[in-house]
């Protein structure tokens, strides 16, 4: 896939959807979620001529398949950075794989947390499938077909040094 096409593309669809960019802030889950979270606001102002706000949403705490107390005192769980108001925005999630959805129903109680969005969108590199709750994405990138026991391992440039989508046979 060409990340950058695709997200050129979704970045295209989230203004014909929003008819413009009022009211919009981009939320990136961790980790590889902040960096096309990125992209795609660069995108944005390229084409709109405008900063949105991009933040970072880090979802650990909220996950319900990690426990609890175990993560009290985990250094691996970092905060999300948010610093601006979410209340009566247009949320713009994005992450760079779709799966079971665990991790947007995660990141769906953090931003409410945090404030009242007039709208959540989701935007997302890859949907794999295999879905265990009623979550759905607005922009796509592109669907990948899996087995479960196949993984989509996504690289960015960023952190990776370079831009891919893999499946791997686990
Ligand atoms: O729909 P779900 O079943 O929740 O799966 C999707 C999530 O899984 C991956 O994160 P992962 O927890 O593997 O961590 P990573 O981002 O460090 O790879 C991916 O980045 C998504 O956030
Ligand atoms: O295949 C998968 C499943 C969850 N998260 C990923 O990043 N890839």
């Amino acid at each position: 896939m060409a990340m950058q096409r695709a997200l050129t593309r979704i970045t295209y669809e989230i203004i014909e959807h929003n008819k413009g960019i009022d009211g919009l802030v981009i939320l990136g889950i961790k980790t590889r979620g902040i960096y096309l979270a990125q992209r795609i606001a660069n995108r944005l102002k390229q084409l709109e001529n405008a900063t949105v706000p991009v933040g970072e949403l880090d979802v650990t705490k909220y996950r319900d398949d990690i426990e609890h107390d175990s993560t009290e005192n985990d250094p691996q769980v970092t905060v999300s950075k948010i610093d601006f108001p979410l209340t009566d925005k247009k949320v713009i999630l994005v992450d760079d794989v779709l799966y079971t959805g665990r991790t947007i129903r995660a990141a769906m109680s953090a931003i409410m947390d945090l404030g009242r969005p007039k709208q959540i969108n989701l935007a997302v590199l890859v949907d794999r499938g295999h879905r265990e709750l009623p979550i759905r994405a607005d922009f796509v990138g592109k669907n990948i077909p899996s087995s479960q026991s196949e993984r989509i391992r996504v690289a960015v440039t960023e952190i990776d040094g370079h831009d891919s989508v893999e499946i791997i046979d686990r």
